[in-house]
Parts: structure tokens; sequence; C-alpha cells
């Protein structure tokens, strides 16, 4: 499904966070948001859904997500927050389940088959074992695989996450993002992610879009947005660009003298 954004302009208490913002993503591609913080990226994410008011045009799949009902949007796209509020006292089980909200009917129950889906996207996570534990009780790495399991768990074509490895350790990022990577690829989904670390952007994104200060700086492949000149430019940061296995581009950060 693909998703476009022209000219958009967002404005927080008064002062500009996004201007004159084009995007285009490919229906099953892969997308990454990157940019320093403060640069906009969360806001963008959450224009894209259609929860924050602007300027310009929104289309998911030729559709504003601005003039759909919460149902609606929920079948057509997955959001993960970067902070998400949970339910301390909800089993992971049930907190997976909520997000088959949209399926199931007003004051009905959920089917066998939503339960299917959620034991499956649990498994999926590696957190079959944790499915009966209270979210309150959960390691921050856990946490967050929950909080994916429960987007998962919708089965909406398109996938927005907002930093979904921030609390990971390195295997469950490389699993958590293989994973996203097997569902695009096998069921097609289209995957907008903010992300800070560039590296593991680079290694999975299709396309990179580099926000800073509200504006797009660039946007292109990884190899052509991820140079030594961009992250001193728009991080303040010097780093090593290396070329890896695939030609994809892995960063080292480099000490100053
Ligand atoms: N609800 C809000 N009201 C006012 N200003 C806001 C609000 N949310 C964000 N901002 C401001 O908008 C700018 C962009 O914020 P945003 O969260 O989109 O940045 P980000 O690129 O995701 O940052 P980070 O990498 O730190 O998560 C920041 O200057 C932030 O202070």
């Amino acid at each position: 499904m693909t998703i476009a954004l022209r000219g958009l302009g967002v404005e927080l208490d008064g002062r500009p966070v996004l201007r004159g913002v084009d995007l285009d993503v490919p229906a099953g591609s892969w997308t990454a948001v990157i940019g320093p913080n403060g640069a906009g990226k969360s806001t963008l994410l959450l224009a894209l859904l259609g929860l924050r008011p602007g300027r310009g045009a929104v289309t998911i799949g030729g559709r504003d997500p601005r003039a759909l009902r919460p149902r609606e949007r929920a079948r057509l796209v997955a959001y993960t927050p970067q902070r998400p509020q949970l339910p301390d006292g909800m089993t992971v089980f049930d907190y997976t389940l909520l997000g088959r909200a949209s399926y199931i009917p007003y004051l009905g129950r959920e089917s066998a088959r939503d339960r299917a889906v959620a034991a499956d996207v649990l498994d999926r996570l590696r957190l079959t074992e944790f499915a009966a534990r209270p979210l309150g009780r959960l390691s921050g790495g856990e946490r967050q695989r929950a909080v994916l399991a429960r987007a998962l768990a919708q089965q909406a074509p398109v996938l927005i996450l907002d930093e979904p490895t921030t609390a990971l350790d390195i295997g469950h990022q490389q699993q958590v993002m293989e994973l996203v990577d097997t569902l695009r690829r096998d069921d097609g989904l289209t995957v907008v992610t903010t992300i800070h670390d560039l590296t593991l952007a680079g290694q999975y994104a299709d396309a990179l879009i580099l926000l800073s200060g509200g504006r797009v700086a660039a946007s292109g492949r990884p190899a052509d947005v991820l140079t030594r000149e961009m992250i001193a430019e728009h991080f303040d940061a010097r780093v090593q660009v290396a070329e890896g296995p695939d030609g994809r581009p892995i960063l080292a950060p480099e000490r100053p003298r």
C-alpha cells in the first residue's frame, strides 16, 4: 500500500515543527526516518496516521487517514509509539489481543481466530513464555516486544514504528528487524519506522529520509544518505562509514583527537 505526503507542514504551540515535507513510500517497501533529536520524526509519523493536523496532503493507499474512523484506521495502519502507556496489570496475551479490537464486533468477544493470531504473533516474537505475565512485571525490552506484538496482531497492511528497537539488546534488535522484514517480504507490508541506530536503519531500509530542523535534508538509498559529511552536518557527529558486504553502509563513531 503506497504512502504519500505532499507539502506537509505541522505547527505545535505556534512553532513550525515540520515544513514542506514530501514523502513517497512504495507499497511493500521499508522507509526509515532518521534525524537528530527534536528533528520532527515522531511528529511525521503521527501526521502519517492522521493524528497531527497540519497543512498538506497525506494519503495511504489513496485514502486520507484523517478522514478514517478509528476502527477503519486500525485495519489499515498499525502503530507503535515511542513511549507507550501500558496497563501494568494486564497480561501480555490480553494486551496482544487488544490488537484484534477492530475485528471484534461491538459488545462481542474475540473469536478463536483472534486468539490464534495473538498466540502466533507472541510465538514469532518469542514471547510465548510471557503470555500470562502482567505487563508491569516485564523488562524494558520485553515490554517493547509486547507493544510490537499488539501492533502485529492488527494484521494491517501498513506498519508504522516509532523507535522499535531502543530498549532491545543487539540480538533482540536483529530478531525484531528480521521479523518486520520477513512480514514485509511475505505479506507485502509497507513499513515506516524512525530509528536512531543509523547502521541498523541502513541495513534494513530501502530508503532513508533524513529530517533536520523539520525539513527533509536528504532522502534516497542508505549509501547516498549515510555519508560522513551528512552525519557531521546534521548530527554534529564524527563517524567512519564503511561499506558492508552487501554494499550497505556501516557506521562507527570516531573520537575527536
Ligand atoms: N505536543 C507537543 N507540543 C509542542 N511541541 C512539541 C510537541 N511534541 C513535540 N514537540 C516539539 O516538536 C519538535 C519535534 O518533536 P518530535 O518528537 O517530532 O522529534 P523527534 O525527531 O521524534 O525527536 P527524538 O529523536 O528526540 O524522539 C521538538 O522540538 C519538540 O519539542
